[in-house]
């Protein structure tokens, strides 16, 4: 095992969004009336700063002082008191060993970290010391939400990843001089790790892209340099996190970094792993330490750290991921999300990595048409993929319970998954290799194939077929496996035989046919027989067979020599049966961990056939097709549908309902055009109320990700142009927790796909001005289309309730003009779904308020109301903005305001005007005074 290099000091502060560290108490000057276990429990705890301090006392895990407190407002568990320290009563509260998981996950989950303290020798050696010595304890394990491992404390859906954020000085790292303007002059490297799975990966980024990254990501915990921690700029974005521990800076220290990582891979040199900026190797280095801080040394089957190229996925930032409803739907449920409704998956690693590939779509081409080949060929080969399918469901969590035997929490259940997973896994290298299949499909044959398959073997002569859950309980070897383990508990089970045959004995010399011999930790083996009959056995001739050991209400308590020698044979035979099986349990350990790498390449190669399979099945069941992914600028959907309304339609509704609509998009490059490069096209899509605008909207973004995620897609042909960014503003919610309106929010929003749009990047934007007064949004969004147009030319759909936005087409080429097709029915409107070419004539706001049943009055009276603003002819602003401002283009290059220029000579009107000005004071006049000034003033501006 690898030993720890010295880990940092630890942080003072505990997840700091949720909880803060509770304090360790003062040993104190009164140092005599400290209890020899209170002065334990205090160096413990003292050394533990920033966790709850899970003490072991017997069966219990307990918990004093502050933490006590906290512990037991956290889960609901009764507060008592313990002793007295320097004269006030100890607060405490306890949680039972066998249910400590569960407690442990609650507290996590409220944003504590736990120190896991253990007796660390059996108390009987503490007693040889004397009878006031308290038995070694010491922590075993920080639980922290990034160090997770147990099933039960994680999800088995969701990767759980413990990140840190390293940050250099600009020029210090690979990517500095890239310098697009917005950086803030670091370069910022991400390192991610899984320790319940192994995966670590690390990943240049920037300011401007962390949020974008760490919404990707998703990470449990955060591990941040105490000094960034605490930048205002960067306050906000910790609170969307669960967790983010901030560490000293030693534990971000750029010279040790290296040294770290070859010392935890046990390598001499890390040239072997590839290539990496200094921000990655501090960001990689910071996780390790850290990891090997809360495992105590122990190492989790990381593998080697893999570089990803921060251009490799979709950049999607947290609203639009929020929008979208990726991975959760804005309620926080998976059920209604992306992820849920194309989920086919039977395994939970399969479940994990469809999130992961949905949640970072590709931007290679070549790269997701590898993935595409794979489904493509499952979803032909029908047989195929039903028999891949059905060996799968019987494959259990391999990467997980490989990391829980690493780390030393393993059970006899972990070693017999890893046997089957790799069975399952060897029949489905075979599977696949019968016939001629894509790389994607082949290579993961070959990983599952390159395990030794002499370790399945051995793992399932060696372990039973129903194992009990601990390691302790002994149990789990199969007979035959050992002759010597096989003898022993022989020994052990013929012992007990004889138990019987003695109780059978004693209850026919004494006559006493209530005599029962039982077993308890205390007295051991021994005879049990109620008040009456005692006297029986302290009766000649049995006084000299029974000796009294202990008086109970109703019964007494004898033993014998016989009975304890019997005792002595079958706990020395139970005794050694188990040391055999821990012997036989440490093997196979050591089997397993030999090819630890080996077993993971496996585990990641059976996700990959998961998530192929599942896609593929997911295809056939609900008509997808395979989209054609390219370099160019092209975005073209027929046929397009929402694969989560779709399904809900057909849910709700059963076959018979109506249909979802398809509908096609077509936002590629015009070919041919003279002059600029070749940008998309930007459809315009106006419609009443409830026709369908959003979802519309919503369905291109997700086919773009859906493709590009490597899916095949719900749709009758589509072929695209790889999307680097995706943005969407769709919605809008307040976000009063950071103090934003709903305006604020979506002006915010607005900005930044304003300004980092490209012509690559896709752009969804539903109804942007709405929140405020008509002409001010009618405004904000018109010259948000120009720009998008003009300046950003990149590909999208505008939703607007503005008709007069329709107008730009007029001088906007590459904007097109689409509308959600209604019919109007006897005053009733009817919902067609139908996205077609033009622009709506009219909002029907009234139709649909009468269907969502606002009073009848109401409805006539809007009717009213509305045929008089009708009348004012709300068309005519637009037509004479469009004939009256200039381009927006030519805005656009004119020189901004504060360049120098040509002196400028006064204008003689407006000086005069303000010299007439600046002898007025309002507050002096009366109303008639200021009318007269008025006048005035008018009469100077006409010269006057
Ligand atoms: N293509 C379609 N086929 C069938 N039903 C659809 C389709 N598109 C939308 N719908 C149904 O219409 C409902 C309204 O759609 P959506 O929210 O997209 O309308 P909208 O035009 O954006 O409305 P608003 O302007 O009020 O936000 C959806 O909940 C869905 O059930």
């Amino acid at each position: 095992m690898n030993k720890p290099a010295p880990a940092a000091a630890p942080a003072a502060a505990a997840a700091p969004a949720a909880a803060p560290g509770p304090a360790a108490p003062k040993a104190g000057g009164d140092a005599e009336r400290v209890t020899p276990m209170m002065a334990q429990y205090i160096e413990i705890k003292t050394a533990n700063p920033g966790s709850l301090l899970f003490y072991r006392m017997g069966d219990f895990y307990e918990l004093f002082f502050e933490d006590a407190e906290l512990a037991a407002r956290a889960l609901g568990i009764v507060l008592t008191k313990r002793g007295k320290h320097q004269g006030e009563d100890i607060p405490m509260c306890g949680v039972p060993v066998e249910r400590a998981e569960e407690y442990l996950n609650r507290l996590i989950v409220a944003g504590y970290r736990v120190a896991v303290c253990e007796q660390i020798e059996d108390p009987a050696e503490a007693k040889k010391r004397g009878p006031k010595s308290v038995v070694k304890r010491d922590v075993i394990r920080l639980v922290t939400p990034g160090t997770l491992t147990e099933d039960a404390l994680l999800d088995a859906r969701r990767d759980n990843v413990l990140a840190s954020l390293a940050r250099v000085k600009g020029g210090e790292g690979e990517d500095a001089g890239r310098g697009d303007g917005r950086g803030d002059g670091y370069v910022y490297a991400l390192a991610l790790a899984d320790i319940s799975t192994g995966s670590f990966r690390v990943t240049e980024t920037d300011a401007a892209r962390l949020a974008a990254d760490l919404a990707r990501i998703e990470p449990a915990e955060l591990l941040v340099a105490d000094a960034i921690y605490d930048e205002p700029a960067f306050k906000a974005l910790w609170r969307t996190l669960p967790a983010v521990t901030p560490l000293p800076k030693e534990s971000f220290d750029g010279a040790g970094a290296e040294r770290r990582l070859a010392g935890f891979f046990q390598v001499a040199t890390l040239e072997a792993f590839g290539s990496f900026s200094r921000a990655e190797l501090i960001a990689a280095a910071a996780v390790v330490a850290y990891i090997e801080r809360t495992q105590l040394g122990a190492r989790p089957p990381l593998s080697r750290p893999q570089r990803e190229a921060s251009s490799a996925a979709m950049v999607i930032d947290p609203a639009t991921r929020a929008n979208l409803e990726i991975l959760r739907t804005t309620t926080g449920d998976r059920a209604g999300s992306l992820c849920a409704a194309v989920d086919r998956t039977v395994t939970s690693a399969g479940a994990r990595l469809l999130a992961r590939r949905l949640a970072e779509p590709l931007t290679d081409p070549v790269a997701i048409a590898g993935r595409l080949d794979a489904v493509e060929h499952l979803v032909e080969e029908t047989g195929l993929r039903g028999a891949l399918r059905e060996r799968l469901a019987g494959a259990p969590d391999l990467a997980r319970a490989l990391s829980r035997i690493a780390l030393g929490r393993a059970g006899p259940r972990d070693l017999a998954a890893i046997g089957r997973g790799l069975r399952e896994g060897l029949e489905i290298a075979r599977r696949i290799a019968a016939s001629p299949a894509p790389a994607e499909l082949t290579e993961a044959a070959r990983r599952l194939g390159a395990v030794d398959p002499a370790l399945a073997v051995t793992l399932h002569a060696a372990l039973d077929d129903e194992l009990p859950l601990n390691r302790r309980d002994g149990g789990f070897t199969r007979p035959g496996h050992s002759d010597e383990l096989d003898a022993t508990r022989a020994l052990r089970d013929e012992s007990r035989r004889v138990v019987a045959a003695l109780e059978r004995r004693y209850v026919e010399e004494t006559g006493v046919r209530a005599l029962k011999i039982r077993h308890n930790a205390v007295l051991g083996y021994y005879v049990e027989v109620s008040q009456q009959n005692a006297d029986r056995l302290r009766e000649p001739p049995f006084d000299v067979v029974f000796v009294h050991r202990q008086t109970m209400a109703g019964a007494m308590r004898f033993t014998s020599i016989e009975l304890a020698e019997l005792e002595a044979r079958i706990a020395s035979a139970g005794e050694r049966a188990l040391a055999f099986e821990q012997r036989i349990f440490d093997q196979l350990v050591v089997a397993v961990m030999e090819q630890a790498d080996a077993i993971r390449a496996c585990a990641e190669a059976l996700a990959v056939i998961d998530v192929t399979a599942g896609l593929a099945k997911l295809a056939v069941d609900e008509g997808h097709v395979r989209p054609e992914v390219n370099d160019g600028l092209d975005f073209a959907i027929e046929g397009g549908r929402h694969p989560v309304v779709e399904q809900a339609l057909r849910r709700d509704h059963g076959a018979s309902g109506g249909p979802f609509v398809a509908n096609d998009c077509d936002l590629s490059a015009p070919v041919g055009g003279k002059g600029k490069p070749p940008s998309g096209r930007i459809w315009l899509v106006t419609g009443p109320n409830m026709a369908g605008k959003s979802t519309f909207l919503r369905q291109n973004a997700l086919i773009a990700i859906l493709a590009q995620a490597g899916s095949f897609v719900p749709a009758t042909s589509a072929r695209l142009g790889v999307v680097d960014r995706l943005f969407s503003r769709v919605g809008a919610a307040d976000d009063l927790a950071r103090g934003r309106s709903t305006f604020m929010v979506e002006m915010v929003e607005t900005a930044a796909i304003l300004n980092q749009a490209t012509e690559r990047s896709l752009v969804i934007l539903d109804e942007i001005g709405r929140g405020t007064a008509t002409f001010d949004g009618l405004s904000i969004a018109w010259a948000s289309l120009e720009h998008l147009h003009e300046v950003n030319r990149c590909r999208g759909l505008f939703a607007t309730h503005f008709h007069e936005l329709t107008a730009l087409s007029q001088r906007l080429p590459r904007l097109v003009n689409a509308t959600v097709k209604v019919k109007e029915w006897e005053g009733e409107v009817i919902f067609l779904h139908e996205v077609v070419p033009g622009a709506a004539d009219r909002s029907y706001g009234i139709q649909v308020a009468k269907l969502a049943g606002l009073p009848p009055m109401v409805v006539a009276r809007a009717r009213a109301v509305l045929t008089e603003l009708e009348n004012a002819d709300r068309a005519a602003p637009a037509q004479r903005i469009l004939d009256d401002l200039p381009l927006f283009a030519a805005i656009n290059r004119a020189p901004p305001p504060a360049a120098p220029g040509p002196i400028v000579k006064a204008d003689p009107v407006a000086e005069a005007v303000k010299a007439a000005l600046s002898g007025l004071n309002p507050d002096e006049m009366t109303p008639r005074e200021a009318l007269e000034a008025l006048y005035r003033l008018k009469g100077v501006a006409r010269g006057g």
